[in-house]
């Protein structure tokens, strides 16, 4: 598979190594033999349905509950072993938990000193902090007055505090409407350029599909594929889609000139014919089209978008 990874850091190290990783409540197995590399420097997406097991990974991660089975290493550290590596290693690690706790009465700033202290960083960075999260303006607001879009953002400020070589953000984006979404990934490519390593959860696959380096589908406590997300389209070999703008009294010609094509369905719509068609015959339908002489007044090809992918595999 193609690699479209960042300039990697620390020559391209993996950084977050997961071996045969479980984790079992009971009967439940929530994480059921992870192996997972993400490298230095990159913007890493972990995406599943709800109970997949993302949010008790990412926990695993950050030594917050013992693992059951395998082995974490972060930055070369074992998580959980005790001595002093692992804590080392923390210190240099960022966390927004999907409900992060926040205290109404405090002002924004005030939640960045008690985090800082919490944290055992100084708290002389903490403007520049809420600066670079767009709050700079309500710092001194209680955080009672707050909107959910500037909750998270305070959220992810806290996870920034004392600044962290590793992120770990469990659905950063909940809450944010779509400038304030564009907002916070011009952080995140910000950070990235900075060599932070970035792991991130979401739900909303076309959110996550454009942004990130490469992702990891999971389902029912397992990795079911890890790339690219084009080479993941390309595992699948999903068939693409063409819009065939035509005018309605050429939809006929477009069908006759594809009849002889393996080409899946094909769909009539107001102002243009659809046409479904595997990858290795997306060449054979342009020639086809072109021959039809100028009735074809407009093309557009559609991709498999990753939701396909998405549930292609977890399927
Ligand atoms: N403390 C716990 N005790 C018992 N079961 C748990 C516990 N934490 C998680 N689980 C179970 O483990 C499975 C994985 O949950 P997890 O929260 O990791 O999924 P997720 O992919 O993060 O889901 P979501 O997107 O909804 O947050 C679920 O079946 C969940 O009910």
């Amino acid at each position: 598979m193609a690699d479209t990874s960042p300039a990697l850091n620390e020559a391209g190290k993996a950084m977050i190594v997961a071996r045969g990783v479980r984790k079992h409540f009971g009967a439940i197995h929530a994480v059921d033999g992870v192996d997972l590399d993400i490298r230095g420097g990159e913007l890493f997406g972990l995406i599943g349905h709800n109970g997949a097991g993302k949010s008790t990974l990412f926990k695993m991660m950050l030594g917050l509950i013992p693992i059951t089975a395998g082995e974490i290493r972060i930055d070369g550290a074992p998580v959980g072993a005790g001595g002093g590596s692992f804590r080392a290693v923390r210190r240099k690690v960022g966390y927004l938990p999907e409900n992060v706790v926040l205290y109404d009465n405090l002002t924004g700033l005030e939640t960045l000193d008690f985090f800082a202290r919490l944290k055992g960083v100084s708290p002389a960075d903490n403007m520049h902090v809420l600066e670079r999260v767009g709050l700079v303006h309500a710092a001194r607001r209680r955080v009672r007055e707050y909107s959910k879009g500037m909750r998270q953002r305070l959220g992810f400020a806290q996870a920034l505090l004392g600044r962290p070589r590793i992120l770990f953000l469990d659905e950063p984006t909940n809450g944010l409407d779509p400038e304030a979404i564009r907002g916070f990934y011009a952080i995140l490519r910000q950070l990235r350029s900075e060599g932070v390593t970035t792991v991130i959860t979401s739900h909303i696959l076309a959110e996550i599909q454009e942004r990130v380096d490469r992702l990891a589908i999971m389902a029912a406590g397992k990795v079911q594929a890890v790339g690219t997300v084009a080479g993941l389209r390309e595992r699948m070999d999903l068939p693409l889609w063409f819009d065939v703008r035509v005018a309605p009294a050429d939809f006929e010609a477009v069908r006759a000139v594809l009849g002889h094509l393996p080409v899946g369905a094909v769909e009539a719509h107001d102002d243009h014919v659809a046409v479904q068609c595997a990858r290795e015959s997306k060449m054979a339908v342009i020639a086809a089209l072109a021959s039809l002489d100028g009735k074809v007044l407009d093309l557009s090809v559609r991709e498999p978008s990753l939701e396909d992918v998405f549930f292609g595999f977890s399927d």
